[in-house]
């Protein structure tokens, strides 16, 4: 055992995806047998599928792209607060945790129970919380949830003022049965250079 928890969504077909989004698919261009030497396949996503981190590209014109954002955001100490089943993540939710020195931070939910669909409504997180956040010195929120936002959101406040605090945002992390705490956190993103979004492997080491 190498001690690594994978806290990324599974990449297969039928992976719930954002509501009229791309499908997620994976295929051979060549199978072995026709081309004689190897198999070679080719995927379609969307940059927003599964285990994912948003670049402020996604909703500002003006904002970095995937291959702008700093690595040091996803690899490093991050702590994992269990706040079950809330209405929303607010500053009321996370007045009670400690903070201090904390600057990656995973909050495991537990609302997204049917992993098998897309879910129909999500605790939003407040955009009060973003000053406060940034104030801990908090630079990545991750969440088990596809938006920092609610589902129909137009504006995204949460997007906006999480970016606008420098606070970076991972979705759809896998935290079913991680007990919180202090990990080591691995979760790049690909480098595109253009893109928006981008697919993470995802994984949490335990720090004793
Ligand atoms: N994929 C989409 C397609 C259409 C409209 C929104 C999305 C999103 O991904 C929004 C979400 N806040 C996200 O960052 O994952
Ligand atoms: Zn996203
Ligand atoms: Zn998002």
């Amino acid at each position: 055992m190498s001690g690594w928890i994978d806290i990324s969504q599974r990449l297969v077909k039928g992976i719930p995806i954002w509501p009229g989004d791309t499908p997620f698919s994976y295929q051979l261009s060549w199978s072995k047998e026709e081309s004689g030497s190897v198999n070679v396949g080719q995927i379609t996503l969307s940059t927003h599928t599964g285990t994912h981190i948003d670049a402020p590209f996604h909703f500002d014109e003006e904002g970095k792209r995937v291959i702008d954002l700093d690595l040091d955001l996803y690899i490093g100490r991050v702590r994992v607060l269990h706040l079950p089943d809330p209405i929303q993540i607010g500053i009321e939710e996370l007045q009670s945790k400690n903070l201090k020195g904390v600057t990656r931070l995973l909050i495991r939910t537990d609302t997204w129970i049917d992993r098998s669909a897309f879910p129909h409504a999500i605790p939003p997180v407040a955009p009060e919380l973003a000053p406060y956040l940034q104030e801990k010195g908090i630079r990545l929120l991750g969440l088990d949830l596809p938006s920092v936002d609610p589902l129909d959101s137009k504006e995204l406040p949460a997007h906006h003022a999480l970016t606008d605090h420098g606070i970076h945002i991972l979705e759809g992390a896998v935290l079913d049965g991680v007990d919180p705490g202090d990990y080591q956190l691995a979760a790049l993103p690909l480098p595109l250079a253009e893109a928006d979004g981008s697919p993470v492997r995802a994984a949490l080491k335990r720090l004793e």
